[in-house]
């Protein structure tokens, strides 16, 4: 039975967190000195060669600590964190490290809280830790008793290439990797070590075990730019287990809603190969298809057997007018939806860079959907803006820009 967080105050961890947020930079720089100066065994489960690496490793542990802060009554909670320690395997992580890091973390938290910090926050940080490193370990050992590897050894046997900034693999798993239509797996080559990002498997699974990944170039990335440019046929690459919550029952047959925007096509992808192949699939099933020009509106032969396979999908394709900015697309996007009636009935798939996920899922309860039927997996953002939460000094130095729900309300830019 996976620990659970009924002990723990939510308030307190909630407010000591909020004091703790707002000094996040100094935090997080203190966790890691802290950790690597007592801790120095655990300096090997982390890309120091890669420091741009260590950064986005710095904000996924705000971004995790966040997700849980956020979702402490969530029943879901112990469930995602089995999904977590599972997952973590592939950084060879054991049981003492998860103890150095905890260690770290109470640490840091108290060194930036000041008066915040008393035996009372103390004690709910150390509780709610515990149960934190329970479940994830509870996962690990889940999987390790089934029989699962830390990763999966996955043989390259094709590659597509659309245009320059994309490239469609194929890859062979060299034991069959069991994972649902529309998960996520972590991806990792020997040339890079440490270096893991996630990737959307592109398919339903197949009778022949091969999976697809579709790779887009991101600016001054290191494994996109390996895995577009340099990656070959015969080559090997890790794949980490595979997790995420954007997926459908089988059969599926309750009105469903599919928006994706550039390589987000590939969850959607696998999503709709599943919806085909277990039958005639929902009455009602609708398809938006972003991108940032037409010519990254790649893949289209897929597409055309797909709308054969399922006529009853209903498909948009929405690019930017001419001339104007690819996030333009987005602004297209959200006034389509708006257009469109029975939310309420619909489940949603959404996949696609984190500010269109994050805007469309703002939206769409507004326009009468339930929030629990709107699917998406929180993923790291790629590139181009901050990833955790500003502070107040950054904030006037780097002003968000708004989130628009109506782009009519939009002042002309
Ligand atoms: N399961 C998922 O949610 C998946 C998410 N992705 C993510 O999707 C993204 C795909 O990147 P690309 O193919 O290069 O897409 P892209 O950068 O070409 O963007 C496609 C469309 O998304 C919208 N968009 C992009 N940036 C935006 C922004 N800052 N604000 C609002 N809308 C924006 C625009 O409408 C744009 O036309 C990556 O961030 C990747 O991590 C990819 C696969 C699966």
């Amino acid at each position: 039975m996976l620990p659970t967080f009924a002990t723990v105050d939510p308030d307190i961890l909630r407010t000591s967190f909020a004091v703790v947020e707002r000094r996040a930079e100094f935090a997080v720089k203190y966790f890691y000195s802290y950790l690597f100066w007592h801790h120095p065994g655990v300096r090997a489960l982390f890309p120091l060669d890669f420091p741009e690496d260590m950064e986005r490793q710095r904000d996924r542990l705000f971004a995790a600590l966040t997700h849980v802060v956020a979702r402490l009554e969530d029943p879901g909670l112990p469930g995602y964190l089995g999904e977590l320690g599972r997952d973590h395997r592939k950084y060879l992580a054991e049981p003492e490290h998860y103890t150095a890091v905890g260690e770290s973390l109470l640490a840091a938290f108290a060194a930036v809280s000041g008066s915040a910090w008393n035996a009372e926050v103390e004690k709910a940080w150390g509780e709610a830790y515990t149960a934190v490193a329970d479940a994830m370990l509870e996962g690990a050992r889940q999987a390790e008793s089934d029989g699962e590897p830390p990763w999966w050894e996955a043989e390259v046997t094709g590659r597509v290439r659309h245009g320059d900034s994309l490239a469609v693999l194929t890859l062979r798993p060299h034991r069959p990797l069991p994972y649902t239509a529309g998960q996520h797996v972590g991806v990792c080559s020997p040339r890079l070590p440490g270096v893991w990002r996630p990737y959307s498997l592109a398919n339903a699974p197949r009778s022949d075990h091969t999976v697809d990944l579709h790779v887009g170039l991101v600016e001054d990335g290191v494994l996109s730019d390996l895995l577009v440019r340099r990656t070959r046929e015969g080559d090997t690459l890790r794949l980490g287990a595979p997790g995420g919550r954007m997926t459908l029952g089988t059969p599926a047959e309750d009105p469903v809603t599919f928006i994706a925007a550039g390589t987000g096509w590939a969850p959607v992808k696998a999503l709709l190969e599943q919806l085909a192949a277990d039958g005639p699939g929902p009455a009602e099933a609708r398809l938006f298809l972003v991108a940032r020009d037409i010519a990254h509106l790649y893949d289209r032969a897929a597409l055309g057997d797909l709308r054969t396979r399922l006529p009853q999908l209903d498909v948009t394709a929405i690019t930017p007018a001419p001339g104007r900015p690819k996030e333009q697309a987005t602004e297209r996007l959200l006034t389509a939806l708006g257009n469109r009636a029975n939310w309420a009935r619909h489940t949603v798939c959404l996949a696609g860079p984190p500010r269109l996920v994050d805007e469309v899922a703002e939206l769409l309860p507004l326009l009468g959907a339930d929030p629990g039927r709107i699917l998406h997996d929180p993923l790291p953002p790629t590139g181009g803006g901050p990833a955790r939460p500003l502070g107040p000094g950054e904030w006037l130095l780097h002003r968000p820009r708004p989130h628009w729900h109506r782009p009519s309300a939009r002042a002309p830019d």
